[in-house]
């Protein structure tokens, strides 16, 4: 029987649950903690799961991908250079409104998205519930409910990975639209961003950069990467969880 490989990242905003989720799919232990910033640098475990392998990625935590620090710029990087099959974002159910910024922005940079909002049990508690459903509707991709310290809901998003992998879930990414101007002015770019680094990248993401002034990924585009398997750290010791 042949094994498939893919690699699933964890993106989300500091202190939301992704290492306590990376450490629920890997049965590794990150070190976590309660304060923001802990994740500096990414680590990586597996799951196997009905003969699927997945390299699981916890990225560090980051408000924004727009590179102004350098978690930023691992987690930037590793999603539009390493082009991982899924990127989770793990949003944390009792602050949706703030997390969902970052969750927009991956969406301009990959389709193969899952949104997971973990922290349902501290949501549960404080009487604040989330349509799941039409949450998904709007932004275009899935949302999956967890509680990653109860291991409640890890199924549905395994399953859901493992569906996205398979290519069984269409999404549909919402774009955000921007003033009419910078509108035009992406539209501009977007034919020539095209002609100079082709289609291996998302041509309006990369617009948006070009118009922010965003010098450090385009010294990425032209050195490709000071690799960010320098930046690793290894967690993969004993055996690949199996779910
Ligand atoms: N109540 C509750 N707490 C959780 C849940 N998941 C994680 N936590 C707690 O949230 C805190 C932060 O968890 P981490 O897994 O370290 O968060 P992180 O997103 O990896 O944080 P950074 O690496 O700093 O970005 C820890 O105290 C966890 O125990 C959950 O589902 N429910
Ligand atoms: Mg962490």
């Amino acid at each position: 029987m042949t094994t498939n490989e893919y690699t699933v990242a964890l993106a989300g905003n500091p202190n939301t649950g992704k290492s306590t989720l990376f450490n629920v799919l890997t049965g590794l232990r990150q070190h976590t903690g309660n304060w923001p910033g802990k994740t500096v640098v990414y680590a990586e475990g597996f799951l196997t799961h009905n003969n699927n392998h997945y390299k699981i990625v916890d990225l560090p935590g980051t408000y924004s991908l727009y590179s102004n620090s350098a978690d930023e710029e691992v987690a930037r990087n590793f999603i539009i250079f390493e082009k991982p099959d899924v990127t989770i974002v793990v949003l944390d159910a009792t602050a949706l409104e703030r997390n969902l910024n970052l969750a927009l922005q991956v969406l301009e940079m990959t389709s193969n998205v899952i949104v997971c909002i973990n922290l349902m049990d501290e949501a549960k508690k404080k009487g604040i519930r989330i349509d799941t459903e039409k949450l998904a509707a709007k932004l275009g991709v899935p949302v999956v409910p967890i509680s990653a310290r109860n291991k409640e809901g890890i199924d549905v998003l395994v399953k859901t990975i493992e569906a996205m992998v398979c290519g069984n879930i269409q999404t549909k990414p919402i774009a955000v639209r921007y003033s009419p101007e910078i509108e035009q002015c992406i539209e501009k770019l977007i034919p020539r961003v095209k002609e100079v680094i082709g289609d291996a990248y998302p041509a309006r993401w990369v617009a948006l950069r070009l118009l922010d002034g965003d010098i450090s990924l385009f010294r990425s585009f032209l050195q490709p990467l000071p690799s960010t398997k320098e930046v690793r750290i290894n967690a993969c010791h004993g055996s690949a969880k199996s779910i």
